[in-house]
């Protein structure tokens, strides 16, 4: 089954939120996973079904980083805030290493998002 991480700062979560909301139907054929907080708004403001790692600050982000690197993932969707350094970042930097060590979708907008949902769809 596809296996879609959905993952999003503070300054972002409002925009995952609603993403998800708009993309329900799509989103309930994946298996989800999320970051901490993350799912828990997507547990809390979707009817989506989401397992949830830790928070990012405490490991999320590797572990889901560690899910690309077993190659269990399909796609991520990742909204950074771009305006805003975080106390992670080699956290963050290492999911995005990853991804690209295994050539795994990986949105960090809202734009590139809708394209790698559809894509995921084919
Ligand atoms: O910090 C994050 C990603 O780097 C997201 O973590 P939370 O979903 O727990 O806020």
């Amino acid at each position: 089954m596809t296996r879609v991480a959905l993952i999003a700062h503070d300054e972002k979560k409002a925009d995952l939120v609603e993403f998800a909301q708009d993309h329900e139907p799509q989103l309930q054929e994946y298996e989800l996973i999320a970051t901490g907080t993350t799912g828990k708004r997507l547990l809390e403001e979707t009817d989506l079904d989401v397992e949830r790692k830790e928070s990012g600050p405490l490991g999320g982000d590797l572990m889901i980083g560690s899910e690309v690197a077993e190659g269990r993932l399909d796609g991520i969707v990742f909204l950074r805030d771009p305006l805003r350094a975080q106390p992670h970042e080699p956290d963050i930097s290492a999911l995005l290493r990853i991804c690209d060590v295994h050539d795994t979708a990986l949105a960090t907008n809202l734009e590139s998002a809708e394209f790698l949902i559809e894509g995921l769809q084919e």
